[in-house]
């Protein structure tokens, strides 16, 4: 059967929360209903979710990896975080490349991994990476020794620029500390990631896709939901409502989703994800993935729930992350050189 013609038939599948604030579910919506390139397959979902039953009873909530991240339980965890966040895009190398990677603590590591344990590995060198002003007129020679490893970081200018961003953007709205910006929130999640899509512009991941504004904010989401599982849901990582949160469109999940047959390529797109060719920034391509991911998750997520699982967005995020961190078997992950994911 044409995916076309499936499409028309599941409209009826892509029903919105009634109140969405964060905007990501329904901004994406029209994506995922009028997008050609790339669609969701409703009995992929089912199957996945058959399968996580019946797999090892899967972790009720996010689990926090302190070998890799700096973790203080005061407000110098709570910046350090921003911070991890606001560089945590884009570790892919150029095609044929090997990718950056750094030595800690006897282990080498890449991408997201190597990001983190580099800021770790930062401050147990005295890189107080908590304080504004430290971050805000940081030099190209600290941050590349910060990062120092096999090859260099992608996007090292862009890097920089966001930790200059994060230490300005501190003091001169949250007195230097973004605990500031939690209790603003009020422990809201949702309120706390559009403050820092609105705050903090390297946060605003926001895309136009015919005429019409498209928010993922992964980030920003992504942010919220690290200080949730840092704190273990107390103090800065208390939030009143996480499952309001979506999924965090980054390039891992699309990778896994589509192995899993949960989501499908068109041929044209399928070739030139499959050959590594860049998929640029804004196209209709990128954001009908992200679009796609996004709901294939909301719909895992309603699946899960329907059989009696409470899991949320971020701890369905979590577990298919963690699964594309062994992705050698699978085809290869969208390349799109860009700061947002
Ligand atoms: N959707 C989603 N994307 C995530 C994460 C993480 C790591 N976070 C958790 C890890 C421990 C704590 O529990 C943190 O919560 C990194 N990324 C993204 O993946 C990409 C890096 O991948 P690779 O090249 O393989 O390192 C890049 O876009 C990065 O932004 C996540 O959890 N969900």
């Amino acid at each position: 059967m044409d995916n076309l013609h499936r499409h028309d038939e599941d409209d009826d599948l892509y029903t919105l929360p009634g109140h969405d604030p964060l905007g990501v579910l329904s901004s994406t919506q029209v994506v995922v209903e009028q997008g050609e390139l790339v669609w969701i397959n409703p009995d992929q979902i089912e199957q996945l979710c058959e399968r996580w039953l019946h797999d090892a009873p899967t972790t009720a909530s996010p689990q926090w990896f302190e070998q890799y991240h700096f973790t203080d339980g005061t407000q110098r965890t709570v910046n350090w975080l921003l911070l991890l966040d606001a560089l945590n895009f884009c570790f892919w190398a150029e095609k044929g490349q090997p990718r950056w990677t750094i030595e800690y603590q006897g282990e080498r590591l890449n991408g997201y991994w190597a990001e983190a344990a580099a800021l770790k590995r930062a401050v147990e060198e005295g890189h107080p990476l908590w304080d504004a002003e430290y971050l805000r007129q940081m030099s190209a020679e600290t941050l590349a020794q910060i990062f120092r490893g096999e090859q260099k970081i992608p996007l090292f200018d862009e890097r920089l620029a966001h930790t200059h961003e994060v230490g300005r953007i501190l003091q001169e709205q949250f007195s230097g500390q973004f605990s500031n910006a939690i209790e603003q929130s009020q422990h809201s999640a949702v309120t706390l990631a559009l403050l820092l899509a609105q705050h903090f512009p390297s946060f605003h991941d926001v895309a136009t896709y015919h005429g019409k504004q498209v928010r993922f904010l992964k980030r920003a989401q992504i942010c919220v939901a690290d200080l949730s599982a840092a704190f273990h849901g107390e103090g800065w990582g208390r939030f009143t409502d996480l499952g309001m949160m979506t999924i965090f469109a980054d390039y891992k999940l699309p990778q896994v989703l589509r192995h899993y047959g949960v989501l499908t390529y068109h041929t044209s797109l399928a070739q030139r994800v499959d050959t590594q060719e860049l998929i640029p920034a804004g196209s209709e391509e990128e954001i009908e993935i992200r679009a796609c991911t996004i709901w294939a998750c909301e719909l895992l997520r309603r699946a899960m729930e329907r059989r009696g699982s409470q899991l949320t967005a971020a701890d369905i995020d979590l577990k298919l992350w963690l699964i594309g961190q062994n992705a050698k078997e699978m085809r290869p992950y969208h390349r799109t050189r860009t700061v947002y994911y």
